[in-house]
């Protein structure tokens, strides 16, 4: 897939202190991509540098072609931002808010009112238009400053901690919103400590601590750190049962606790089937086979557990 953004030997200094130390990564059009990574790790340093908001110390990055040490005019365009602090001007009303940031985009006046309506109606913000931004709850303060980073229909999105102050429907919204932006082709590049909405959101995702020390997807994430992946339940007859899970080829390793075994197979929706049989044939009462499933938080902790111990 085509890229949208190519960053290579991405380094950040301020003064002599180093927060990006080479970050490199590839990402394809279309792809909603997780960054991760402890406070101080460099996130939202880097994403103010893909935004052209400060500069690298070294390294480039590429987004939709245009190099930023060479083209940030052409890369504005194309670009939207929202942080976690929204950049509206609180003395203006919404409508001036948006007024404001159409003209600095360029957009034709003509395009303008319907435009900003949509948006406006799309976030339920319609109602209050004509208020000062700076009467707005936190929450819609940040729809606001969604709405102005997306006024201009850009190509690449940078959201870091964008969920932070909304309600659960809003959230749920916003997730919609952003899983149709990238249907449509759209490349969004998310910011969250909240690991869930990494795990539902995001084909790819990047832990970052100054580099890059994982570059995977949610699945292949937990899968890692999933030591056993099916939980079996077998009433009373546990000691025979052990037998034959000891001797089917499809279990891996497995863990046994009173009357359940914790299992370690290779596919299983294709050994699930194989054990049942054998069980159920030697007499054996299944009382229920079920997956059992790592959550990324989970995955995320013990990563940095061993991390830690490493150092
Ligand atoms: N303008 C600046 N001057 C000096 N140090 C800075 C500046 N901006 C960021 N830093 C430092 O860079 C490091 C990385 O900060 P950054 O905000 O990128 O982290 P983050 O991964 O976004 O963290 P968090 O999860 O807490 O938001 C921190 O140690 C921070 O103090």
């Amino acid at each position: 897939m085509e890229p949208a953004i190519v960053i290579k030997d991405l380094k950040k200094s301020f003064g002599d202190k180093k927060v990006l130390d080479g970050i490199s990564l590839t990402i394809p059009k279309g792809t909603i991509f997780g960054l991760l990574g402890p406070n101080g790790a460099g996130k939202t340093t880097s994403l103010r540098i893909l935004s052209c908001l400060i500069e690298p110390t070294s390294g480039e990055v590429t987004i939709l072609g245009h190099q930023i040490s060479k083209n940030k005019e052409e890369i504005r365009k194309k670009i939207g931002c929202v942080t976690e602090s929204p950049g509206v001007y609180d003395k203006l009303s919404l409508m001036d808010n948006l007024e404001f940031f159409a003209s600095c985009y360029q957009i034709p006046k003509a395009k303008r009112a319907s435009r900003i309506e949509y948006l406006l109606r799309q976030f339920d913000l319609w109602e209050r238009r004509n208020d000062p931004a700076g009467r707005l709850s936190k929450g819609m303060k940040q729809k606001l400053s969604i709405v102005c980073a997306i006024l201009h229909d850009p190509e690449v999105l940078f959201l870091d901690e964008v969920t932070a102050n909304l309600d659960p429907v809003s959230t749920r919204k916003l997730k919609d919103l952003i899983r149709d932006w990238a249907a449509s082709g759209k490349t969004i590049i998310f910011c969250s400590h909240v690991l869930a909405e990494i795990d539902e959101l995001c084909h790819e995702f990047a832990i970052i601590k100054g580099e890059v020390i994982r570059l995977t997807t949610p699945q292949k994430f937990r899968e890692e750190w999933t030591t056993y992946n099916v939980l079996l339940d077998v009433g009373s007859d546990s000691q025979k049962s052990e037998q034959i899970i000891k001797a089917s080829e499809e279990v891996e390793e497995y863990k046994r606790t009173e009357d359940q075994f914790h299992l370690r197979v290779a596919n299983p929706k294709t050994s699930n089937p194989q054990l049942i049989k054998k069980l159920v044939a030697a007499d054996i009462t299944v009382n229920y086979i079920t997956p059992i499933s790592v959550s990324l938080e989970d995955s995320y902790l013990s990563l940095l557990n061993q991390e830690k111990e490493a150092i």
